[in-house]
């Protein structure tokens, strides 16, 4: 039997930080334990560990479905874990066979040993394969019928992109995939959502593809003029707009909401600059805008007028968002991973969503820049750098004018509050490339640089 042994917490501690997923890069490690180790089927078992750190920050507790196999398939190699007495052990996820045996698992709908299988619908047999590059958690895709998000890293508790989208489903919004079935399991004594299933919507586009699709023209009719060129996104994101505030419109009707006053704005502000001070420490950079940026957070710090509260989404942005025939449906209600549950649950104001798809444009029209290298500064090609902050410009002005109307009110009309939230987000992405992928790092750093040299 694979588990409970040095071997496997061995090979765990040399495969577990080449994950993608895996959120303690760069933090020193003091141990990995095994907290969890249920057997689902002959080849199918489910670890949760525990990861420790030498720093005295808090543990991490991931989800690891692992299968053992005598053989080793062709492509089985890129998810080899190692070589256990047992056989092959390999990712169980990404193993056909082990996703199918956890889809059978869920399908069966009986609880075993603490994991409990809930399902709103007979689900059926698909074969499986997971999707995309991993980000945060794996997702694997059952016969293009169905999605199943496996939660990498765990938090106690019921997940927040469980628990909004079935609100969001049960109001009737036509912006989520219908949620199919989840997985519970229990962490910390804690009931918590180890996996979450929807409707797999085959016919959708991300957000983030087609916004390039439409800078990409931009530059390839670069001898247009601006107004004449990448204007068919501008119509998208109004309708982006749109759905988002009717998205928003349904959580502040169906979950908890709250007035903030001056002292919760003063709270948010204290939050950015801590946030602030600890980017800081992990990208150097940044410290050249602190002065910038601690100024608009002493701005959203001085406001006095009430904020409406509510859930929200929490890490929106163009790829958050897929259009299908009918409209726009948002996924990945989860908050931004790395941010403990209690914050990503907490009642906030909803310009912290419509800051992060406006940094979205933002992003999709620098992201080419940036393939092109055209981020230094030259002379004969300012113009089409110009184009690309209009192209943003635009459809940060479309989405907003969907968004009000909507929901009657214009998000840029509580500015401070706005560009406090953009700053917020901008400084996490900061340090999300310079963890993940440092090659974009300059766009983050390039919007901080620009919003901080602007009022
Ligand atoms: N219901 C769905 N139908 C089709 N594709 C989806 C659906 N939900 C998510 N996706 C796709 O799956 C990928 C991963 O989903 P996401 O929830 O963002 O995972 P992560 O938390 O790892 O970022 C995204 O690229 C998205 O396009
Ligand atoms: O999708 P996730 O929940 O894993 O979000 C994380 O990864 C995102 C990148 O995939 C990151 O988003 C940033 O890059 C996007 C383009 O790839 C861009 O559209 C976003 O505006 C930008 O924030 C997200 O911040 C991170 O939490």
């Amino acid at each position: 039997m694979v588990g409970g042994n040095s071997d496997l917490v061995a090979l765990l501690t040399s495969w577990l930080p080449r994950q993608r997923w895996f959120a303690g890069k760069g933090r020193p490690w003091a141990g990995l334990r095994v907290v969890r180790n249920v057997r689902l089927s002959d080849l199918l078992h489910h670890f949760v560990v525990e990861v420790r750190y030498a720093d005295g920050g808090l543990a991490d507790h991931y989800q690891i479905p692992l299968v053992v196999r005598p053989d080793a398939p062709y492509g089985h190699e890129a998810f080899f874990v190692g070589k256990s007495a047992d056989g092959l052990i390999y990712d169980g996820l990404h193993d056909p066979d082990g996703s199918a045996a956890l889809l059978a698992f869920i399908r069966g709908r009986t609880a075993h040993d603490g994991l409990v299988p809930y399902t709103l619908e007979e689900l059926e047999l698909f074969p499986a394969h997971v999707i995309g590059a991993e980000q945060s958690n794996t997702s694997v895709v059952y016969g293009d019928a169905y999605i199943l998000k496996v939660f990498r890293r765990l938090w106690p508790g019921t997940n927040p992109d469980l628990e909004m989208t079935r609100a969001l489903a049960d109001a009737g919004s036509p912006s989520v995939a219908r949620p199919l079935a989840w997985l519970d399991g229990v962490l910390d004594g804690q009931r918590t959502t180890f996996a979450f299933m929807q409707e797999f919507l085959r016919s959708g586009t991300e957000g983030w593809r087609l916004a390039l699709a439409s800078v990409r023209d931009l530059y390839a009719e670069a001898d247009l003029h601006a107004d004449e060129v990448g204007g068919d996104f501008a119509a998208e994101s109004e309708r982006l707009g749109a759905a988002t505030a009717d998205v928003h419109r349904i959580i502040a009707e169906t979950l908890p909401t709250a007035v903030g006053d001056a002292e919760t704005l003063r709270a948010q502000a204290t939050g950015m600059h801590s946030r602030l001070d600890a980017a800081i420490r992990a990208v150097e950079q940044l410290r050249a805008f602190e002065t910038g940026l601690r100024a608009a957070y002493d701005e959203l710090a001085r406001q006095t007028s009430p904020v409406a509260l509510q859930r929200v989404h929490g890490d929106y942005h163009l790829g958050q968002v897929l259009r299908v025939d009918s409209g726009w449906v948002l996924f990945d209600f989860e908050g931004e991973p790395a941010r403990p549950l209690a914050e990503r649950t907490a009642l906030q104001s909803v310009h912290r969503d419509v800051a992060g798809m406006l940094r979205s444009f933002d992003y999709a029209a620098q992201s080419l820049l940036l393939e092109r290298s055209l981020l230094v500064e030259r002379e004969d090609e300012s113009g089409l750098r110009y184009r690309a902050q209009e192209w943003a410009t635009r459809n940060r002005d479309a989405f907003c004018a969907g968004y009000a109307s909507v929901r009657g009110h214009d998000p840029r009309e509580e500015a401070a509050l706005l560009r406090a939230f953009e700053l917020d987000k901008a400084v996490y992405e900061v340090v999300y490339e310079a963890r993940h992928r440092p090659s974009w790092l300059p766009i983050p750093l390039g919007s901080v640089e620009r919003l901080t040299s602007t009022d």
